[in-house]
């Protein structure tokens, strides 16, 4: 007879991709059906909500990268380094540049939950390097699947230019054919050495994965719907997304902030303390260019 244990045997002798997708399967709908994911889909997304998950992203693949390098020799993960094909932070960075202007790496918050998204993708990096696979994997070819439906609904909400400035993250220059690739990518993945009790930590490891992304979103909606950005207070979202299909946005980020200075600048000026000082001091002026006069 067959004991539930050799039937899981059985089964996990299956393609690692395979089973990937299995193992999978339920932690994808939940990450398509969290609230920030389902805002997406249907357009809903403010430039405001785009900066701050494109600055976890950042974190994210920073991380990543960094510990991809640090094991691109190590057969538990060599057969699925591809760099040029798929490495994120370069985008991440001129995106990043794009929306915040020069000054971004002081100006990009990183929530605590894309901290301890951060913090597993380095203690997998060191200390179970074995795993990794399961974290590339995740977020690869995620971006090379639902990630370019993606792409069309970002340029379309947030009117970004065709010249694909600010998408820079879904545009994958090195791959012509991501159906292809994907399948090369999971020839790759079986073509790992990996004994039973391994692809079962790596199965477990790739629903951590998604459950790390889901808590970042989740932390994201939070911190839009609280209406704070590191700790500081806002624009209202209508605001933000009204101004998204604003032409002038097309020129770049520079122009937010200058908007900005320009409303507390608006600000200042309708203080009725401000009013009078300056009225004050206009008839002071007056009288003393009078007095000079005679
Ligand atoms: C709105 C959100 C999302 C949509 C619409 C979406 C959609 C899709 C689609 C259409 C596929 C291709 C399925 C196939 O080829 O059979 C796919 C695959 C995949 N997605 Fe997503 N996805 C979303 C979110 C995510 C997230 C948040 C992650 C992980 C962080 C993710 C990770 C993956 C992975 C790893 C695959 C490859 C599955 C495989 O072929 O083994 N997706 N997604």
């Amino acid at each position: 007879m067959e004991t539930s244990q050799t039937h899981s045997s059985e089964s996990m002798s299956k393609d690692l991709s395979e089973l990937m997708k299995e193992a999978t399967k339920e932690v994808h709908e939940q990450a398509e059906n969290t609230p920030f994911m389902k805002n997406f889909q249907k357009g809903q997304v403010s430039l405001h909500e785009f900066k701050l998950v494109t600055a976890s992203l950042y974190f994210i693949y920073s991380a990543l990268e960094e510990e991809i390098e640090r094991n691109k020799n190590n057969p538990v993960y060599a057969p699925v380094y591809f760099p040029a094909e798929l490495h994120r932070k370069a985008a991440l960075e001129k995106d990043l540049e794009y929306f915040y202007g020069s000054n971004w790496r002081k100006e990009i918050p990183c929530p605590e939950a894309t901290q301890k998204y951060v913090e597993r993708l380095h203690n997998v990096g060191k200390n179970h390097p074995e795993l990794l696979v399961a974290h590339a994997y995740t977020r690869y070819l995620g971006d090379l699947s639902g990630g370019q439906v993606l792409k069309k609904i970002a340029q379309k909400a947030l009117q970004l230019p065709s010249t694909g400035e600010g998408l820079a993250f879904f545009t994958f220059d090195g791959v012509s054919n991501a159906t292809k690739f994907k399948q090369l990518y999971r020839s790759r993945m079986n073509a790992l050495e990996m004994d039973l009790a391994t692809k079962k930590r790596v199965l477990e490891e790739a629903k951590k994965a998604f459950l790390l992304n889901i808590q970042v979103f989740e932390a994201l909606q939070e911190l839009v719907s609280k209406g704070q950005e590191n700790g500081h207070p806002v624009q209202p979202k209508a605001e933000l997304r009204s101004r998204n299909i604003n032409k002038s946005y097309e020129h770049g980020p520079g122009k937010e902030s200058e908007r900005t200075n320009r409303r507390h600048t608006d600000t200042i000026l309708t203080t009725p303390l401000v009013r009078w000082i300056l009225a004050l001091s206009f008839l002071a002026t007056t009288v003393a260019v009078g007095l000079f006069a005679m």
